[in-house]
């Protein structure tokens, strides 16, 4: 028998999650349903094989999983529309950042069953890094399933429940600080005359190589660095400046704003 797993929200998340999904080896476990009020999105999920629905009241009768992939800002709304339909039995599963299980429940019933993740795009190619934490009242079967998923397109990690809005900065939001990062090294190349494709493709492969050392080389990062830097070389050279211009506070700054957006739309 298959689950019954629901998206209410198919954007860039849900879409994602899905694809993921129908990507991976839980695909034949899983029958997919959606609801977005967006046309479009609800195309681009039933083009995956998702069943459409025709409200999120209707997609919760259906489905004992229940992802909420909107953002936090529409969640009062969804919250609203499904509450009626929530039972003890239906886990639900938010990826909105900031929101806590405990708010969940106030909107719809005491002690419902919530999973809260922190998924990133990278799902898309089966890449995903997604972190977790369950409501007590969500069992260790129920919450494994959900774990099964985000393994099944990616890796996961579980985190303590008040570690949620931390975790944002680190695999929710950091590809992006990563394209960043990553156009400014692009950008110079241009700049110097190297050709825009290929300095995407080394400077990309860079860093799927150096992610690879991170987990597979058995090196601590320090050693990592030290092995790149030959002396009086290139490297420390490049090193020196980035220090010299604080990287590491920039970074910080940057996981500091990140949390503390989470925290205000946390509720
Ligand atoms: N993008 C990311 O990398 C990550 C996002 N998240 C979380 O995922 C959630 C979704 O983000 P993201 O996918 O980027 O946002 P998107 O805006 O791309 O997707 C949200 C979708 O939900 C739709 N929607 C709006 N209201 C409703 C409703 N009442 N019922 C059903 N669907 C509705 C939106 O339609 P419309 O556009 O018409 O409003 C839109 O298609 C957020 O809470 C965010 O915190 C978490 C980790 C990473
Ligand atoms: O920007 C956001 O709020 C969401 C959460 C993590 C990534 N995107």
């Amino acid at each position: 028998m298959k689950y019954n797993v629901g998206f209410i929200g198919a954007g860039n998340m849900g879409f994602a999650i899905m694809k993921g999904i129908t990507g991976s080896s839980m695909a034949d476990d899983i029958a997919l349903h959606v609801f977005d009020p967006s046309q479009e999105a609800m195309v681009r999920a039933e083009q995956l094989g998702a069943a459409s629905e025709k409200n999120s009241a209707e997609l919760v009768s259906k489905c004992g999983y229940i992802f909420l992939a909107v953002k936090p800002q529409q969640l009062d709304e969804v919250l609203a529309d499904i509450k009626d339909e929530v039972t003890a039995d239906k886990v639900i599963v938010s990826i909105c950042a900031g929101i806590t299980d405990d708010y969940i429940a106030s909107k719809t019933i005491a002690g419902a069953k919530v999973v809260m993740v922190m998924p990133n795009t990278p799902l898309l190619l089966g890449e995903g890094a997604t972190a977790l934490a369950k409501s007590d009242s969500v069992s260790e079967n129920e919450f494994g399933l959900v774990c099964s998923i985000f393994g099944s397109c990616g890796i996961y990690s579980v985190l303590p429940k008040d570690k949620m809005k931390e975790v944002i900065a680190i695999n929710g939001s950091s590809p992006a600080f990563i394209y960043l990062y990553a156009q400014s090294f692009i950008e110079y190349a241009k700049s110097v005359g190297i050709d825009e494709k290929a300095a995407t493709d080394l400077f990309a492969k860079s860093l799927i190589g150096s992610a690879k050392m991170i987990t597979d080389s058995g090196r601590t990062i320090d050693e990592l660095i030290t092995m790149v830097s030959s002396k009086g070389g290139t490297t420390i050279a490049g090193l020196e400046k980035l220090r010299e211009n604080d990287l590491d506070k920039a970074v910080r700054e940057c996981c500091e704003a990140c949390t503390k957006r989470a925290y205000e739309l946390s509720k």
